[in-house]
């Protein structure tokens, strides 16, 4: 470890050590010396901090690992660009910053600390603002799109149909982020369930968590005619490019979203493909009959309901998805040869890839986003 990277954690750990605290000092730095940022901010700012916090952590952590630093920071970016971020916004957060360190690392602040966190900042900030013109070339910032489907499955799930208003690209597997009319400078990611479309419109499944801003709008606020923003594709949840290899799909609740993307791309392209998809009861598998149409238009896709709270449904298992993987897998011929990819509830897929790894599928096959449940 390099004596620069050894002062940055030094001083990190008394941010560390009180996160709620530093993170408060610093947007209130922040925002009392420009006060026209706030405005770029969501309305409740709790979220924000940790996220704040954690990018931090994360920059410090890797240090020394240039290439993760570098796509960790390319990353934020260019996720920066739909909230209005612009170069001329990075000296302002400097400045927080450095008062917020001053602050909380007084004990250990010295000239050659401040040295080392203005370099390490404005490194971390050159390639951001690099990123994003990079992206900005390419990309607008977010993508209006038209609501036209809101089908709603259950009290609590709806499947919309978006088509934004030019054309978004994506890879099966990835996610956008969404925000709604009701909640502005709101941003929560949802898996896009559906391969590219000539009429270039996404389907995302959407479950209203309790007290969820975003996910209530869209559920039980949100119909035919509206608009949301839609931020680019992303996510690395992909089918590797060339790659003919069958793919075993694997998607808890709503964690099914990415899977039919995927599924529907590799099936139509002759892949073999195993669909597991997981709910408690019957009322959960709240895409079946699309599953099954798919299947039957497509010759090499196996679909297999599995419940973990009812009996098995017709053609399907019952118990939790990680437990019945190895007596299902004995029933799928050369599944070895298999890329796996598991979306869904966190434990779930924890525990899924666990199951795969203990039946000898190597980690470099097993595929997954962990996006975590959010509002
Ligand atoms: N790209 C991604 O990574 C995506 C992730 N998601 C995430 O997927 C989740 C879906 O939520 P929701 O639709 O409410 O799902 P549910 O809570 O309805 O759960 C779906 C299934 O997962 C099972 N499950 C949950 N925990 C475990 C566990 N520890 N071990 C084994 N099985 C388990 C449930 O079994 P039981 O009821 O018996 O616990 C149920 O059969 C959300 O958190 C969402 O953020 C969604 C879309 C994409």
């Amino acid at each position: 470890m390099s004596p620069e990277t050894r002062t940055l954690k030094e001083c990190f750990a008394r941010l560390d050590a009180d996160p709620a605290g530093a993170t408060g000092y610093f947007y209130g730095r922040l925002f009392a010396r420009e006060p026209r940022l706030r405005a770029l901010f969501p309305p409740a700012m709790g979220p924000q901090h940790d996220r704040f916090f954690q990018a931090l952590t994360r920059i410090v952590w890797s240090q020394d690992n240039p290439a993760e630093l570098a796509s960790h920071l390319g990353r934020l970016g260019r996720d920066h660009r739909r909230y209005g971020v612009l170069r001329e916004h990075y000296p302002a957060v400097e400045t927080a910053l450095l008062a917020t360190l001053r602050t909380f690392a007084a004990d250990v602040w010295t000239p050659e600390a401040e040295a080392a966190w203005t370099a390490a900042y404005r490194s971390a900030a050159a390639t951001m603002i690099a990123a994003a013109e990079r992206d900005a070339a390419a990309h607008p910032p977010w993508w209006v799109a038209g609501i036209t489907g809101h089908d709603r499955r259950a009290h609590d799930l709806a499947v919309l149909t978006l088509r934004p208003e030019r054309a978004l690209p994506f890879l099966p597997g990835q996610y956008v982020s969404v925000q709604t009319a009701r909640w502005p400078r709101v941003w929560r990611p949802y898996s896009i369930a559906n391969a590219p479309r000539p009429d270039g419109t996404l389907r995302l499944h959407v479950r209203a968590r309790p007290a969820g801003w975003v996910s209530g709008a869209l559920v039980r606020h949100c119909a035919p005619g509206d608009t949301v923003l839609l931020g680019p594709a992303t996510g690395t949840m992909t089918l590797a490019p060339g790659s003919t290899r069958g793919l075993l799909l694997i998607g808890g609740g709503t964690g099914l979203a990415p899977m039919k993307a995927l599924a529907e791309h590799a099936a139509a392209s002759g892949r073999d493909v195993r669909l597991l998809v997981g709910a408690r009861t019957e009322d959960g598998l709240y895409d079946l009959p699309a599953l099954r149409r798919l299947e039957s238009a497509c010759a090499r896709l196996r679909v297999t309901p599995v419940l973990s709270g009812a009996p098995a449904p017709p053609g399907g298992l019952h118990g939790r998805i990680p437990d019945i993987l190895p007596g299902y897998l004995d029933g799928v011929p050369d599944w070895q040869d298999h890329d796996a990819y598991v979306a869904g509830p966190v434990p779930l897929v924890r525990r899924t890839v666990t199951a795969l790894q203990r039946q000898g599928l190597s980690l470099t096959r097993i595929h997954h986003d962990l996006l975590a449940a959010e509002n």
